[in-house]
């Protein structure tokens, strides 16, 4: 049987006069799965927002919110909550006036009970009685996430959740973002931060002008990367470097692959669809966790019988290696680095992190944007 999804869309395009702001759009988003929209400004997340909002309906496709087919009609789907372009709030109410407000325009889907509650959830409630007036940008997110958490959603929408969020709100909202999701609650949200994306998604769909280039697990995004570099922290840098240097597959980027040029090394020409899968078998995100207590004595180097000349990237931008001495990067594909990885452990040597220095998604994200530039 299938499992009920919380959105499931098939060939939604949507028009604006000339502009096709979404082009064939499918997207699948599970119930209790926190499903991120990433892409270039004007690639249509926005668009595809409010669709599930119902603030707008599709030219075509078919739409399906909490397995019921989205009609004709502007209406928010029931079991639906969220926002595009910042919570509706009435700046002259307090925060919890507001919420009250909010809950009797819902009527009787509404609980006006429980409002100290998601106050709380959201770290409002020293500021529960200030007028929203006030409010700053990232105080006004919250709100707008507290409303939506009043009328216990099946399905949360979010536009730019994070924006204008300190660390203490930001982790509020992730906190109550994840909790929601485990207790089975959908959520979609449009986000231009990485790290959020990355902190909190399972699964993301790239868009770029209206058309889905990725979508699935961040991990499968890993696999199917192209190149990225990697810092790999070892107990033994010079036999680890050695390894790598004898690796197929394994290049060594000799200054310490600054983010920066990582990105644009990464950024060079973007296939459509970006991320072209070059292997068949996912492999996860390859970060390898500290492993402490691992043998650190000289390692011994297997012998590498036909392995290939050694493959050193040749210092793109000066100045010294920003990682310290004892790390170095390496730039690889996933099947490559699980093969280095494997070596470095098996000659004793501890790997005590290994983390790409652009993220997979963020590598993605570069190549679009490059991409849309090219195309210009
Ligand atoms: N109301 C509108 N009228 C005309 N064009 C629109 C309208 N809304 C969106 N568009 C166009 O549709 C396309 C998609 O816009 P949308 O706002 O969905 O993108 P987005 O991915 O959310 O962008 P951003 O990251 O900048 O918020 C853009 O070309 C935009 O100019």
């Amino acid at each position: 049987m299938d499992t009920l999804l919380a959105v499931r869309a098939r060939g939604i395009t949507r028009y604006f006069g000339d502009v096709v702001a979404l082009d064939g759009v499918d997207l699948d988003v599970a119930q209790g799965q926190i499903h991120g929209l990433v892409g270039p400004n004007g690639a249509g997340k926005t668009t595809l927002l409010g669709l599930l909002l119902g603030l707008a309906v599709a030219d075509s496709g078919r739409l399906e919110v909490l397995g019921t087919p989205v009609g004709r009609a502007l209406a928010v789907p029931d079991g639906v909550a969220g926002f595009v372009d910042g919570p509706g709030l009435y700046p002259a109410l307090t925060a919890r006036q507001n919420l009250a407000a909010l809950a009797a325009l819902r009527g009787r889907t509404a609980r006006t009970a429980g409002i100290d509650d998601v106050l709380d959830q959201v770290g409002l409630t020293d500021v529960a009685d200030d007028r929203a007036r006030g409010f700053s940008l990232g105080m006004r997110q919250r709100l707008g996430l507290a409303a939506a958490l009043l009328t216990r959603p099946r399905l949360l929408v979010l536009d730019e959740p994070s924006n204008g969020l300190d660390p203490a709100g930001k982790r509020h909202v992730h906190r109550v973002l994840t909790r929601l999701a485990a207790d089975g609650t959908g959520i979609v949200l449009s986000s231009h931060r990485m790290d959020d994306v990355e902190a909190l998604c399972s699964d993301v769909t790239l868009l770029a002008t209206g058309r889905v280039v990725f979508s699935g697990p961040l991990g499968k995004l890993a696999a199917e990367s192209r190149e990225l570099d990697y810092r790999l922290l070892t107990s033994d840098p010079r036999a680890a470097r050695a390894l790598a240097l004898s690796t197929p597959g394994i290049a060594v980027v000799d200054d310490g692959g600054t983010p920066t040029a990582a990105a644009a090394r990464h950024n060079a020409p973007a296939p459509p669809g970006i991320v072209p899968a070059q292997h068949g078998t996912p492999t996860p995100p390859p970060t390898v966790p500290a492993q402490h207590g691992t043998p650190t004595s000289s390692p011994t180097v297997p012998p590498q019988h036909g392995a290939p000349t050694p493959h050193t990237v040749p210092a793109q931008r000066g100045g010294t290696a920003r990682y310290g001495a004892e790390a170095f990067v390496v730039s690889a594909l996933v099947p490559a680095l699980d093969v280095l990885v494997a070596r470095i452990v098996r000659a004793g040597i501890a790997v005590r992190e290994l983390a790409p220095v652009v993220s997979p998604l963020e590598a993605a994200f570069l190549a679009l944007t490059e991409q849309q530039e090219a195309d210009r």
